[in-house]
């Protein structure tokens, strides 16, 4: 059989990598797709970069839409990054009768309803394994490995650049643009990294995660986000001391309030027991832990950035389209795992009705009935206190931090608890709050 053609937009770090995984695996690639994979088109802004790297190999363009609208490309691999250009690109791949393969989470957590819409009008497949922890095939296992169960929630440490900037900053006392520089120099960060830092490269993760989990569109704009930007080195010592580790976690899980179900999709600082294994996820890994009615919990984990395991998830969907490319469309894995006529319409929870627990440090003049007033405060609201950590301050310090772990309670509670506490004449600035999840 001839072999399949393939048009690379963009060749950068993972651009790279797989145009080397490819080459450098092509037979044992070929054994298993049935047919070779050539990349024989190539689209680069930086095109004599483009062709050393290639060395005479395919051609080398720097319009991406020659690739997307040449007759011979059978699949359009999408690695440039971005919302617009990509969008553009890629519905017009669709529209030439294409396959499409990226790595491309932004693009999909704002566009994939549309995308996804377009590729099954059209026939085609849109695969997007390397958009979602790098090199950890989550989205077959979501999507394939766990159909037969009803998930029920889904949490994960899903973007490496900040996983390592917080293991750094832990282990070798780093400062955060020391960390920060570092991931970038490996290859990590977005383009932007402040979509890494913010945490908006989690949420588009988590959105596409939500989407195949609970079978519902992707809901990007619905997300909350929390990024690390704001966490304070003191807070991740006193987690420590209480026997947590603080970790960028997105978390979407199916909840009932009030009799009600809905959906949280929320991206955050979270503490972490540290004798759970997803706290113990360092550097650029990433993990998703999926808990499902019938396997009951499962872990994968694995290398979430970088050329080639990002490559390795990108040369899998180049895998899976090459088998399924003959087959009829309506028999082939609905892009987001429900068939697009049985998606439900179950509403995102506002974060002020989430249930969780928290971490507070209330820094505090050293005065008598301080911890008073502030356990009055959370006993009226119906907050339990978990834990209590205070040191004896030192000599003839006037202020110290008081550190509190509560039970769970709706973020609207502890929200209204804390203006309370921050009015104190005894507590001087704000509360941090930082939420704690036991994953149990
Ligand atoms: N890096 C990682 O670990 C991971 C990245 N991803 C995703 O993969 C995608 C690519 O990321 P990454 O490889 O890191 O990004 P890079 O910035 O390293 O590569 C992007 C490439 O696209 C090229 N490019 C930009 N604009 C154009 C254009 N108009 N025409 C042709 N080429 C263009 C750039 O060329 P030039 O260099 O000449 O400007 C560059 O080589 C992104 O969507 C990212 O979110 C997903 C998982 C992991
Ligand atoms: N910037 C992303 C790349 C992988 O998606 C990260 O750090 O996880």
């Amino acid at each position: 059989m001839k072999p399949i053609k393939v048009g690379l937009l963009g060749i950068g770090t993972v651009g790279e990598g797989t145009f080397n995984v490819l080459k450098r695996n092509q037979e044992e690639i070929r054994r298993r797709a049935g047919r070779g994979i050539e990349i024989t088109m190539v689209a680069a802004r930086n095109t004599e970069r483009a062709a050393r790297l290639v060395g005479g190999e395919c051609e080398v363009v720097s319009d991406p839409f020659a690739v997307v609208d040449h007759p011979d490309i059978d699949i359009v691999i999408e690695l440039i990054g971005g919302y617009e250009l990509p969008r553009e690109l890629v519905m017009r791949a669709i529209a030439n009768g294409k396959h499409v393969v990226t790595a491309n989470k932004a693009l999909l957590a704002l566009h994939g309803n549309e995308i996804f819409a377009a590729a099954q009008e059209k026939g085609v497949m849109v695969a997007f394994e390397a958009a979602v922890a790098g090199g950890i095939p989550i989205i077959k296992a979501l999507r394939e490995g766990l159909t037969a169960n009803r998930i029920e929630s889904v949490a994960g440490i899903i973007n490496g650049t900040t996983n390592f900037i917080l293991s750094e900053m832990r282990d070798k006392g780093l400062d955060f643009s020391t960390a920060l520089a570092q991931a970038q120099g490996l290859g990590y960060a977005e383009a932007d990294p402040t979509f890494d830092i913010e945490g908006v490269d989690a949420a588009h993760k988590l959105t596409i995660m939500s989407a195949i989990a609970f079978g519902i569109p992707v809901q990007f704009d619905k997300a909350h986000i929390e990024g690390i930007s704001k966490l304070e080195a003191v807070d991740i010592r006193y987690a420590e001391q209480l026997g947590y580790r603080i970790k960028l976690l997105g978390i979407t899980r199916r909840t009932v309030i009030d009799g009600v179900e809905g959906i949280e999709l929320r991206v955050h600082p979270t503490l972490i027991p540290t004798k759970r294994l997803i706290a113990n996820v360092e550097g650029a890994m990433n993990a998703v832990l999926v808990q499902a009615d019938a396997v009951g919990a499962t872990l994968y984990y694995g290398k979430g950035a970088g050329a080639e395991p990002t490559a390795s998830s990108v040369i899998a969907d180049l895998v899976d389209i090459t088998r399924l490319a003959t087959a009829d469309p309506e028999y082939r894995v609905p892009h987001l795992a429900f068939q697009p006529n049985q998606m439900t319409d179950v509403a995102i929870w506002p974060m002020s009705e989430i249930n969780t627990s928290y971490y507070l440090r209330v820094y505090v003049k050293n005065r008598l009935g301080v911890m008073a007033d502030l356990t009055r405060i959370l006993a009226d609201a119906r907050i339990s206190i978990d834990a209590v950590l205070q040191k004896e301050p030192a000599e003839g310090a006037t202020r110290l931090d008081i550190i509190m772990l509560t039970h769970q309670t709706r973020e609207k509670n502890i929200d209204a608890a804390i203006a309370k506490i921050e009015a104190l004449d005894t507590v001087v600035g704000n509360v941090t709050r930082i939420r704690l999840e036991s994953l149990s």
